[in-house]
């Protein structure tokens, strides 16, 4: 196996977004909205011409009005709010903090962080969020990968490489976050997904055809099966730049490092995408959410797609020693080597339990045990260097060329 050294993201790299938005923005005209004080953002949205009051109270009152509007939350309520550090999560806790003392919405609101275990990334980003919670006075959980499944991602990249990271994170994380919230009585996590992230959603599923997760891909609010807690997206109308220029006119303190390890080699592909249709169409985002929700799409034909897809992408050497004919799959590697996880066919109702772990599953064996079984398999096979004077990437990086399978 070979890992491409520039796969791994030097902990000093500033995403693209982020070094655009603060880029100072020379606007030589008055506020459009209160045509009294200097203009000194122009909208990504709309390109309205706004000062930073009326750039704030535009942007609070939209999030706002997409809380109630959706009938988001009601009094009482308690919530998790994702925090990663990050500037989305870093905004949401200052913006739901703030609106929920404007308009009395009356939420109890918690901070709850997910400790990946990726040293020189989510540790540095953590410490960001341990200052959010003295800063906006919110209580904060930390959950960790390591006390929840005995790996952390640096030892998952070791035993597994960069490739299929994003899986295991993305699973492991939404379980984490589900009992994280369950720890602290609460059945509602919040997550700063915004209308950037969601666009690339819509267009990565339908780049691949996955009419399946297409449909569920713009919902604000999302209820699986097997889990008793649920997820919500304010920011799902919000533009990442307008959350980016927020942060920085707010001079809030937020973490901009990219993860560790390559982002989601599709998403990128999807984003690079996005943002040539922008240059042509300024709305290209919201255009794609909103085609995203009102495609009809006819059940006859998602079956058949999946089983065409079905056909294409079984790994012919799994395919020949038969792995698949087992009628309820859990996990697929494709011929492309990455992994997909399949459903159980013969479903779970909600509330039944994964028989490896105990914990709520809609299928019988849950997607984290699913990948953590994969990996038990696959360390035997590597030894892992003892020597701990180098830490976090550059050591994952140097146990991965010594590698091989
Ligand atoms: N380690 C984590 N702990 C808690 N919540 C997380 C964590 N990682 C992601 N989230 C939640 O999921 C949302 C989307 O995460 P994603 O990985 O897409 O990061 P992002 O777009 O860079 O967001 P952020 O800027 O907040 O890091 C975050 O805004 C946050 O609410």
């Amino acid at each position: 196996m070979t890992v491409a050294p520039e796969t791994i993201r030097s902990p000093e790299f500033v995403p693209r977004a982020t070094r655009l938005a603060q880029r100072p923005v020379k606007i030589s005209a008055l506020c459009e909205l209160c045509h009294s004080r200097k203009a000194a953002v122009k909208r990504p949205k709309n390109l309205q011409k706004l000062c930073q009051l009326c750039f704030f109270n535009v942007f609070e009152t939209e999030i706002h009005q997409t809380i109630t509007n959706n009938n988001l939350y009601h009094r009482g309520e308690k919530l998790a709010l994702g925090a990663s550090g990050g500037k989305d999560s870093t905004v949401l806790a200052y913006v739901m903090k703030t609106l929920n003392d404007r308009y009395d919405y009356g939420l109890d609101l918690v901070l709850l962080s997910i400790d990946e275990g990726i040293v020189g990334y989510r540790d540095d980003s953590l410490a960001t969020v341990k200052r959010n919670q003295v800063q906006y006075g919110l209580p904060l959980e930390i959950v960790s990968y390591k006390d929840l499944y005995n790996w952390t991602m640096d030892e998952i990249v070791t035993c597994c490489g960069i490739r299929n990271s994003c899986t295991y994170c993305g699973v492991l994380r939404r379980q984490a976050l589900d009992r994280g919230a369950l720890k602290l009585g609460i059945n509602h996590v919040v997550t700063g997904h915004n209308a950037d992230d969601m666009a690339e959603t819509v267009l990565m599923n339908i780049l691949r055809g996955d009419l399946a997760r297409l449909e569920k891909s713009t919902a604000i609010i999302t209820e699986s099966a097997g889990s008793p807690v649920k997820r919500s997206k304010p920011f799902k109308f919000t533009y990442q730049k307008e959350i980016v220029l927020y942060a920085h006119f707010k001079k809030l303190d937020y973490f901009s490092t990219e993860c560790t390890y390559a982002p989601e080699a599709f998403r990128g592909t999807a984003r690079e995408l996005m943002k040539q249709l922008e240059k042509s169409r300024s709305s290209t985002v919201i255009d794609i959410i909103y085609s995203g929700e009102n495609l009809l799409l006819q059940p006859k034909r998602i079956n058949k797609q999946k089983q065409f897809r079905k056909v294409k992408t079984i790994d012919k050497k799994t395919a020949e020693n038969g792995q698949n004919n087992n009628k309820n799959r859990e996990m697929e590697v494709l011929s492309d080597g990455s992994i997909s996880l399949g459903h159980d066919r013969a479903k779970y109702k909600d509330g039944n339990k994964c028989l490896k772990c105990g914990y709520l599953s809609s299928n019988k064996i849950c997607k984290a045990c699913v990948l953590l079984q994969t990996l038990e398999k696959m360390k035997p096979k590597i030894t892992i260097d003892n020597n701990i004077s180098t830490d976090g990437a550059a050591k994952v990086l140097r146990s991965l060329e010594t590698l091989s399978f």
